[in-house]
């Protein structure tokens, strides 16, 4: 039995980590594992469920195999835990907070990854991120320019369920709950 690995990606402030955390209590019940991730960013700055390490144990661990997947954005390296196959083998949910650069990356070593694109209105995207006040303005643009990369491309892209988070947290997170219940999130 294997358990569906479900790919979280979306603009930066779109909203994953907040959808995560509102959901999850729920997921849980159900039975879906949200997998920590690991980053170069400093403890002071995780602001999400996540282990921060320095670029140099971020390299030891990668070169032991700790990873199960790996990325660069931003400035920040970015890792998911190897214990994520052990979850999916015997039959668990593992839902993580990816990276739409690493998608294809990701659909090779998981062929059947479900993918759940959030999405959100540019202006309220632009506030999120200015009200947030995590990273400087000019981190900010840099990340808004990175979108521009993405573009609408993957919006159109087969196999990716689309979740839009412009309007209130909840109503997201129902959504969210109601398309993996449902299986609308399809396998691509
Ligand atoms: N539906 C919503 N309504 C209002 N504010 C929201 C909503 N969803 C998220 N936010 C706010 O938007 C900001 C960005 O959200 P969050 O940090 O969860 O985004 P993210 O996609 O995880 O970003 P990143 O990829 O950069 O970590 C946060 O300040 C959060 O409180
Ligand atoms: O732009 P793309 O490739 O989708 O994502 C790049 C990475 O940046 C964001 O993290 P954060 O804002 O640093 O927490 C995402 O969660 C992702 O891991």
């Amino acid at each position: 039995m294997t358990g569906r690995l479900i790919y979280l990606i979306g603009p930066s402030g779109s909203g994953k980590d907040s959808l995560l955390d509102a959901a999850r209590a729920r997921l849980a019940a159900r039975g879906c594992r949200i997998v920590q991730r690991v980053i170069t960013r400093s403890v002071q700055a995780l602001g999400e469920a996540a282990q921060g390490v320095s670029p140099a144990q971020f390299a030891a661990l990668q070169a032991c195999g700790a990873f199960a997947l790996c990325w660069q954005a931003n400035g920040l390296s970015y890792g998911i835990p190897r214990e994520i196959d052990d979850w999916l083998a015997v039959g668990e949910d593992v839902l993580v907070n990816g990276s739409r650069g690493h998608l294809a990356q990701a659909r090779l070593r998981y062929p059947t990854l479900q993918v759940v694109l959030l999405t959100v209105d540019a202006g309220v995207l632009r506030q999120r991120l200015l009200a947030r006040g995590r990273e400087s303005p000019s981190e900010i643009e840099a990340r808004l320019a990175r979108n521009a990369q993405f573009g609408e491309r993957l919006m159109a892209t087969a196999g990716v369920h689309l979740l839009d988070n412009s309007g209130p947290l909840e109503h997201t997170v129902e959504r969210l709950l109601a398309a993996l219940a449902d299986g609308h999130c399809a396998r691509a």
